[in-house]
């Protein structure tokens, strides 16, 4: 794992997290990010949106220290990368191919893994730490399975799993690539909860996600990126028909209902569904042929269907 080098960093206090000018080359040559600049303020929760191959997860690895930045500087709560790793301050809850299931670990163990930074090298548990353990398991409904095997749950129960740690962590910044994935409406919608009582808490969470139709329902801002950053701001302003095109282009599916198809009068007015194969994002109301201009806030009242 290589850190960040320390010249390309700042302690900027204005923001919970301030990502300035930040590119990254992978060793291929491949250069995943260009020139990102965002911010995201305490107390809130910002979508990271892009297509496949868009450097997601590239961030996320520059904000966890794990990739060298070939330009710019990241800033987590006023601290350079390394020093915010160093005092705890940044949780990651990955995606679940990332992790090899057969590994024979408790659920409890694997919460128990977020107090390792607040341990010492002989790694003792104290009454804190499974304090913390206790309490994490009960805030994602997880405690009755603290004794079972980390593979033997279902998608959904292992992303809690992972949340726990996070909270065991007690991280102030939150970073969850992709944790709708694979989990079912309500599991959804408690993850949802428990992060808006986070955000009540001022943390600071990123997520990352293909659910375009639950971003305008938690979201407080939204991220597209591809590369560089298409657009950052309140979720109302940078989550519009015009920016997910510019973001998604013919990747994105779209779905136009109109005239006929849906109304008996003349009404004019169209809902519009783009979709990224998780649960669609509709926008209601837009005159017909009047795609390319922002669409009204999102309701992302389609309640999608998991896959
Ligand atoms: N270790 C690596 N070495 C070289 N190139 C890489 C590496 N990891 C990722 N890439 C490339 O960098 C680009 C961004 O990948 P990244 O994984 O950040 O995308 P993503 O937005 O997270 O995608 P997804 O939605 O599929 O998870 C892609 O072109 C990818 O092929």
């Amino acid at each position: 794992m290589t850190l960040s080098p320390a010249p390309t960093e700042t302690t900027d206090t204005a923001a919970g997290l301030d990502v300035r000018d930040v590119s990254v080359v992978y060793r291929n040559g491949n250069r995943a990010l260009d020139g990102a600049t965002f911010s995201v303020p305490p107390g809130s929760i910002t979508a990271l949106v892009g297509i496949n191959g868009s450097g997601k997860s590239t961030l996320f690895k520059a904000l966890m220290g794990f990739v060298p930045l070939a330009g710019g500087t990241i800033g987590i709560m006023g601290l350079p990368v390394s020093e915010a790793l160093r005092r705890n301050l940044v949780a990651y809850v990955p995606q679940s191919e990332e992790i090899d299931w057969s590994f024979p670990v408790l659920v409890e163990d694997v919460v128990m893994m977020g107090r390792y930074g607040h341990m010492n090298f002989l790694r003792m548990t104290r009454a804190k730490d499974r304090a913390a353990v206790d309490s994490a398991l009960e805030r994602v409904g997880m405690a009755a399975y603290r004794k079972r095997q980390i593979g033997e749950l279902s998608g959904g129960q292992k992303k809690r799993v992972f949340l726990a740690r996070a909270l065991a962590q007690e991280g102030q910044v939150i970073l969850l690539d992709e944790p709708f994935t694979g989990v079912d409406v309500t599991t959804e919608k408690q993850i949802i909860e428990l992060l808006k009582a986070l955000r009540a808490e001022g943390r600071v969470m990123l997520v990352s996600t293909h659910n375009l139709g639950s971003v305008p329902e938690f979201c407080d801002r939204a991220v597209l990126i591809n590369r560089s950053i298409l657009a950052e701001g309140p979720t109302e302003q940078t989550f519009t028909h015009s920016n997910l095109q510019k973001a998604f282009g013919g990747v994105l599916r779209h779905f136009v209902l109109g005239g006929q198809d849906l109304h008996d009068d003349d009404d004019e007015r169209q809902v519009t569904v783009l979709t990224d194969d998780e649960r669609p994002f509709v926008i209601y109301g837009e005159a017909r042929g009047d795609t390319g201009k922002a669409g009204a806030p999102g309701t992302g009242g389609a309640e999608g269907d998991k896959r």
